[in-house]
């Protein structure tokens, strides 16, 4: 697509914003392939696991991304991929009560959920990407299918539009954001 050159295309955001779900499906409209950044980083040894978490060699992870997936249609999902060689950068974003809705379900710990839903609020992907890279589409997840994430993901590139940012602002709604943070005693929370 775009040309018929090839992309290496990041699927990035809070954790629960619905990468997976969206790359995967980004992955197969495109005819793409579809790659999860910790498990490539697993399989060619960049990093150890310490706990629950992998601990990430960046630089070798880096060069491990540039080697082996540029120049292939890729799409490379996983929190940390705006911070790779990547072509082009998608961050998705969603309402920070639902990543705190969505990770709470997944039995996360009060102080990972406020954590994430602190990040999602003060757009912690998206500033870091914007150190990385020009190429940044940002796509507000909230109240969407998939399926429509999706779509509208292809449109813009369709229409060679690398740069979208700045669509969302949830200091807006940061009322109804208080109770997932951990803002000192428990009696708020939900
Ligand atoms: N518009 C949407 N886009 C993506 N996911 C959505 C959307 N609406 C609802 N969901 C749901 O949100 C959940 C997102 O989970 P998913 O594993 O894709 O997130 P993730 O960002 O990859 O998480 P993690 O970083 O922890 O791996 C899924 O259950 C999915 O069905």
């Amino acid at each position: 697509m775009v040309g018929g050159e090839k992309m290496l295309i990041a699927v990035s955001g809070t954790p629960g914003v619905g990468k997976t779900t969206v790359a995967k499906l980004l992955a197969e409209k495109m005819g793409y392939d579809y790659v999860d950044l910790r498990e490539f980083a697993l399989k060619h040894r960049i990093g150890e696991i310490r706990g629950d978490e992998l601990e990430i060699e960046f630089d070798k992870l880096a060069y491990y991304v540039k080697e082996k997936l540029k120049n292939r249609n890729t799409v490379l999902d996983g929190h940390l991929s705006h911070l790779m060689p990547v072509d082009q950068i998608i961050i998705l974003r969603a309402h920070p009560k639902l990543i705190g809705e969505r990770l709470k379900e997944r039995g996360y710990t009060k102080e990972k959920i406020s954590e994430n839903v602190e990040a999602e609020l003060v757009d912690v992907c998206l500033l870091e990407a914007l150190d990385e890279n020009e190429a940044i589409i940002e796509v507000d997840t909230t109240n969407k299918t998939p399926e429509e994430v999706v779509n509208e993901i292809l449109s813009l590139l369709e229409r060679g539009i690398k740069r979208k940012i700045g669509i969302v602002d949830w200091g807006k709604v940061y009322d109804d954001i208080i109770p997932y943070l951990n803002l000192g005693g428990d009696d708020e929370w939900v």
